[in-house]
């Protein structure tokens, strides 16, 4: 197949700079093929969501080049569409609840009248779904397969081990996650634009608040620029560094509800990098997982391991939502509600559930 030309991107050098790194798991998929390989890399990430919530993932299959690939084609949607244009595919958020498109820069309000400075264009696994801005359109056959190597090569992997961590049939969560089912999950890409001094002062250098993510698995392509910070247990930020061709994997909401919160959402941030990286963007590949749009995000009662530990109910039975309820909810409310300022944190309640915003 020939690859249609477009401009290679140029990642920023590595920083030099001397930041306190989260201690991050490795998870190897190339030990996932064999049940024992499997059983010793579940309790390694039943460990790490135990510790941080955060772990990277080594051999998933792409080789450098593929990713550097998919970093090229994560640039188009910022550089190779025009400013007007990219007003014409701007999302609905507030009104769908969706990210199906370009959330614009400065939707969302950070801190003290400022806004944020990032961009992104999501676009549903199933790329047909909607129309998408012309630069793109040649590239849509590779944004299918990037999908769907991630929902076949890194997600279910990963699914499986956490099915195995809660002593629960392999495919449990894989039945629920449905590449064909209706269902939201989809792949964003993101650009950070450097900010003037006054916005870095009035927001204390955070580029985007503390936050859980809403689904159940975040996949994000490793890249250069340090920013990404994770809420460690003993309450101060980590920096998540750099590995090449890894990837870095979260549990979001729905994976803690699912799980009793014996795999939590760990809060993460980003801030402004360090000095040597001031001047450049940041650039960032995604893929957002959610379950099906209809499961219901009740703990799965039926684990022998959350029989023996315990279950953190969120929400009372009748109130829990479905993965549709919960991502639209959140999805509508992120970054334009009205939010109580208690401290450093602010708090909403979406679908009877607490949610805390971290400065
Ligand atoms: O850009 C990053 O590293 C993280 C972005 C993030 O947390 C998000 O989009 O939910
Ligand atoms: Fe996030």
């Amino acid at each position: 197949m020939t690859t249609p030309e477009i401009p290679s991107y140029t990642h920023a050098p590595t920083t030099k700079a001397d930041l306190d790194y989260a201690d991050l798991a490795v998870i190897d998929l190339a030990k996932a093929g064999t049940a024992e390989g499997r059983a010793g890399l579940a309790k390694q990430v039943t460990e790490a969501m135990a510790v941080h919530g955060f772990f990277y993932v080594i051999n998933h299959g792409y080789t450098p080049e593929q990713t550097k690939r998919i970093f090229d084609i994560a640039n188009v949607p910022f550089e190779g569409v025009s400013e007007d244009e990219k007003k014409e595919y701007a999302g609905t958020m507030k009104k769908s609840g969706s990210y199906q498109g370009y959330k614009l820069r400065q939707y969302w309000h950070i801190d003290n009248g400022v806004a944020d400075q990032l961009e992104h264009y999501n676009i549903n696994r199933d790329t047909s779904k909607r129309p998408h801005p012309q630069a793109l359109q040649p590239l849509l056959p590779e944004i299918k397969a990037f999908s769907k190597h991630n929902h076949s090569n890194v997600l279910n992997p990963i699914l499986r081990l956490m099915a195995i961590g809660l002593e629960l049939p392999e495919e449990t969560f894989i039945d629920m996650h449905g590449y064909d089912s209706v269902g939201e999950t989809y792949v964003r890409f993101m650009k950070y634009y450097p900010r003037t001094e006054e916005e870095e002062q009035k927001t204390k250098n955070v580029w985007l608040k503390g936050h859980t993510d809403f689904g159940t698995i975040t996949i994000l392509y490793s890249q250069p620029v340090a920013a990404l910070q994770i809420l460690a247990k003993d309450n101060t930020w980590k920096w998540v560094k750099h590995i090449d061709n890894a990837i870095v994997v979260n549990a979001g909401d729905a994976m803690e509800f699912l799980s009793g919160g014996f795999y939590p959402a760990t809060i993460h941030r980003v801030v402004q990098p360090p000095e040597d990286q001031h001047k450049y963007a940041r650039l960032g590949a995604f893929y957002f997982v959610m379950t099906d749009d209809d499961v219901k995000l009740s703990p799965l009662v039926q684990s022998p391991v959350l029989q023996r530990i315990g279950i953190k109910e969120r929400f009372e039975s009748d109130k829990t939502p479905t993965m549709e309820q919960w991502r639209k909810g959140r999805t509508a409310a992120y970054g334009k509600s009205e939010l109580t300022k208690k401290g450093t944190v602010e708090e909403e309640v979406i679908n009877g559930v607490l949610v805390k915003h971290y400065n």
